[in-house]
């Protein structure tokens, strides 16, 4: 998070070089340091504060009933609010987390972003329960089970696939996959990403919020460009924003690749999908204004993002391999997505 705070530092002061860099750091880590831990004390009032005003309104509602549902769920919701900016407040890690409908590429955007195929995707597995991918020292790859300490060790991601299949797990479980932070930019910053299963396949909606979103400081929405966005994700992200006041949310419109088979339609589509998506986030959800949400949304092929991330990485040039027409496009849409992705998780992590 340091390093966030310090890129985003010298963005603003336009200083670089190593010796200002140190220097910077340093005195930048002691105000951040400070100025956390008088946050902090602010909301642990606050939170005390809400607490109080809570328990007075409900034992003067059991006396005599003046203060109606509204206004006592209104009061409920200020608990949930302060406790999620508390918890958010004390982590040393930046969380996000992607949601959507089965197979809409959650797992392949993540690898695309580690620029790795890391999480198995694809046909024959489905993500059947959270997975969060974090960096870890020292060059090691494992996994984690909720609720036991043992490192199962991984070596690629045919054993990862094998090893989530073969845990007996409840959906809403979380398995930690420790990734070496040196491999991956995000992972060295302390970002960690966590893969959902899809929304459309769980009834315990509420309870994968209580349990991992409420403390997730950016969410990404993946959603399939050939079809439209399903009442399901709708749904979600209105119990999302309810719990969080004004959650940070991305929409990524992905298999935006499969438009390349039919160019004549393909721009009255994307801007069908445009305004349909900048509609939720505003009108909805009321989670942005019109130019920040025009911001949020994007079109992209995760699948082709990674591919070209694998062949860069073997001295090839991106496009190698089969590509769509407009590839190019597609994978600087999906570069720009990562630029305002690490432009919010730098001004949360403030
Ligand atoms: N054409 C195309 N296919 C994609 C793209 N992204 C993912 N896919 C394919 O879609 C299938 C599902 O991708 P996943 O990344 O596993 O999707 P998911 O949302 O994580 O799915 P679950 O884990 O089942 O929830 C795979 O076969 C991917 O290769 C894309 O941008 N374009």
């Amino acid at each position: 998070m340091a390093a966030y705070l310090n890129r985003t530092i010298s963005l603003v002061t336009g200083q670089t070089g190593p010796a200002d860099d140190d220097r910077h750091a340093s005195s930048t880590d002691t105000i951040f340091v400070r100025a956390k831990k008088k946050i902090n004390d602010i909301y642990g009032e606050i939170e005390e504060y809400v607490h109080e005003t809570t328990t007075f309104i409900n034992a003067l509602h059991a006396e005599a009933e003046i203060v109606d549902k509204a206004e006592r769920e209104l009061f409920e919701s200020y608990v949930y609010k302060v406790a999620a900016i508390r918890e958010v407040l004390q982590r040393d890690h930046m969380k996000v987390a992607f949601f959507g409908r089965t197979s809409n590429g959650k797992s392949s955007v993540i690898n695309a972003m580690l620029r790795e195929k890391i999480l198995p995707s694809g046909i024959g597995h489905t993500t059947n329960c959270f997975c969060q991918v974090e960096g870890s020292n020292g060059g090691e790859a494992y996994l984690m089970t909720e609720g036991s300490e043992e490192k199962l060790n991984v070596v690629n991601i045919k054993q990862l696939a094998n090893a989530l299949c073969q845990e007996k797990l409840c959906e809403s479980s979380l398995v930690r996959i420790f990734w070496p932070r040196e491999r991956c930019s995000l992972l060295r910053d302390d970002v960690v990403f966590v893969d959902s299963p899809g929304v459309d396949v769980s009834a315990n909606l509420d309870d994968w919020i209580d349990n991992h979103c409420l403390n997730a400081d950016v969410f990404v929405l993946v959603l399939n460009a050939e079809s439209t966005m399903t009442r399901a994700e709708k749904q979600f992200f209105h119990t999302v924003s309810q719990k969080l006041s004004k959650p940070n949310i991305f929409i990524l419109n992905n298999r935006w690749d499969a438009s390349a088979n039919e160019p004549e339609c393909q721009e009255s589509v994307k801007s069908q999908h445009t305004e349909r998506c900048i509609d939720f986030l505003t009108k909805e959800l009321k989670v942005s204004n019109e130019k920040e949400a025009a911001e949020r949304v994007f079109f992209v092929s995760a699948r082709e993002t990674l591919q070209a991330r694998i062949e860069e990485a073997k001295g090839n040039p991106p496009h190698m391999g089969a590509i769509a027409e407009g590839f190019q496009i597609r994978y600087f849409e999906f570069q720009d997505f990562e630029r305002k992705f690490e432009e919010c998780i730098s001004q949360s992590a403030k």
